[in-house]
């Protein structure tokens, strides 16, 4: 292991590199690429807050990558290393990723340049509210231009404070809910929100292992049971995704690394074990089921089957890009594979899931929250009478069928009470999220296979997303 290559260029960088690897085999004015490609506008804020008695100065940003739809979409991340370069980077695979999945949105993103932990929650309020007052201001928080959502080191809480000062300042908004998805489903938030984003990855997950000719392509074959997974990070996506690997499709988590180091166990770490050790101890260090594993960044390179970076961008670079052993790598971060650890990994045969993809499902929740808070009605309420009806129907065809057989059969009383309850908020919630990351790989499997130019998935996905941006322009005459 060994730390990033000064020959590596930075976040945005590397995704423009990406992109340029796709735009390369499409055919595109070199105008309209140069077009989709570039930032829009980034804006730039110091404040103070008064803290401890003394003035504490923060500095935030809010990156708008493309207003080919709006509103524009994109997390929110609070982390001392947040900068320009980065909210660029992020906002840039909002843009691509919302056109993958089909979101109607823009690409934003933006960050405060903070270490969460080093405060309390009533400073946190403070910090989380002035900052929003500082965008909403600005238009940069408003539910039809520009709609936050949780990213790194934020989360239900304070997509709830952005909500409220949002209401605050805009007290004759009657959307003004939608102005931030993440929320808690008593503050206008939608049924598994929290748990979107890893779900999506299992979901992607499950997809790829429906198709044994793209297992091929890693050397794997059979189901998710049973497989060796390693996770870094174990905070919202990473947490999610390993919880649900490990306790619904059979896959063991053999190694977790987190900011204090990793843990190594080939039998299998217990996934909510080490969560709860980290919210005792605030690291993985100490914890009894595993081997702890100082240099936690070593564990990337540990054999297994799969490997999901959910941490931080550019972990996998040219300095450790010959060491991973993964033969599949989904990127529930952003960016965590930097272009130049993507040209060899590709060489390699590594098959690498694409963040823009992979981690799409919290937007695509998101979308679907933000389409609650505009309509003010609850996912399924206005369905559910008329499904009632439909399922009352089948209910009593299947009691004349019994009848008819003179009871040698009749329907379970099971069936019926579990027939008749009927699809609620989150039932909706988790087939649409499930319908969406299969459409999507579809989308890119297709020209993954169709092109013998087109390599890899992150090239299809590009071709695809760039596709979607292209003919939103051409709709509006441009
Ligand atoms: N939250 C979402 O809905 C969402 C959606 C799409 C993409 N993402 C992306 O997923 C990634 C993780 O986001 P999150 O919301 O889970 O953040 P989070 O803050 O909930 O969790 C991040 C985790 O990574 C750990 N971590 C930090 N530095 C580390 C290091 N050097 N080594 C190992 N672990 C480290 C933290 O301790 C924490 O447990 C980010 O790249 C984010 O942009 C998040």
């Amino acid at each position: 292991m060994a730390s990033a290559s000064i020959n590596e260029p930075t976040f945005r960088e590397s995704v423009d590199h990406m992109y340029n690897r796709a735009v390369a085999l499409m055919d595109l004015s070199p105008g309209l690429a140069e077009k989709i490609r570039v930032c829009n506008a980034t804006y730039t804020v110091r404040f103070g807050v008064r803290l401890r008695g003394d003035m504490k100065t923060f500095t935030g940003y809010r990156s708008v990558h493309s207003e080919h739809m709006e509103p524009v979409k994109g997390g929110i991340r609070f982390a001392l290393n947040v900068n320009q370069d980065e909210v660029e980077a992020l906002a840039a695979l909002m843009t691509y990723k919302c056109a993958l999945v089909e979101a109607p949105f823009g690409g934003s993103k933006g960050g405060l340049c903070i270490d969460p932990r080093e405060y309390d929650e009533h400073e946190m309020e403070l910090i989380t509210r002035r900052f929003a007052y500082e965008l909403i201001k600005r238009d940069l928080i408003n539910p039809s231009q520009n709609v936050p959502a949780p990213d790194m080191g934020t989360g239900e809480r304070e997509m709830a404070w952005i909500a409220d000062q949002y209401a605050r300042m805009n007290t004759t908004d009657i959307n003004a809910k939608a102005c931030v998805t993440g929320k808690p489903l008593n503050a206008g938030g939608i049924a598994g929100r929290v748990e979107a984003t890893g779900r999506g990855v299992q979901y992607a997950l499950r997809e790829f292992f429906r198709h044994p000719e793209d297992m091929a392509k890693a050397g794997l074959s059979g189901s998710l049971d049973g497989k060796r997974i390693v996770v870094q990070g174990l905070g919202n996506v990473g947490y999610h995704a390993a919880k649900f690997l490990q306790s619904e499709d059979g896959s063991k988590i053999v190694g977790i690394i987190e900011r204090d180091g990793g843990l190594r166990n080939p039998d299998g770490l217990d996934v909510d074990q080490v969560r709860a050790h980290i919210m005792e101890t605030g690291g993985v260090k100490g914890f009894a089921g595993g081997e702890y594993v100082e240099h936690g960044a070593l564990l990337l390179e540990e054999e297994c089957d799969i490997l999901i970076p959910a941490a931080l961008e550019g972990v996998i670079n040219l300095a450790n890009a010959k060491y991973i052993k993964a033969p599949l790598i989904i990127e529930a971060a952003n960016g965590p594979v930097t272009s130049g650890a993507d040209a060899i990994l590709r060489e390699k045969g590594c098959v690498i899931i694409p963040d823009m993809y992979a981690n799409a499902g919290g937007v695509t929740v998101s979308y679907f929250e933000w389409v609650k808070n505009l309509s003010h009605i609850r996912f399924g309420r206005m369905q559910r009478r008329a499904e009632e009806a439909r399922q009352q129907l089948v209910i009593d065809e299947l009691e004349a069928l019994s009848a008819s057989l003179k009871g040698a059969w009749k329907p379970s009383e099971n069936f019926k009470t579990q027939y008749l309850k009927g699809a609620g908020e989150l039932e909706l919630v988790r087939s649409g999220l499930d319908d969406t990351m299969r459409a999507a790989y579809q989308s890119m499997r297709e020209t993954w296979h169709a092109r013998d130019d087109v390599d890899d998935l992150r090239t299809a996905a590009f071709i695809v997303s760039i596709g979607k941006v292209v003919s939103s322009y051409h709709t509006k005459g441009l």
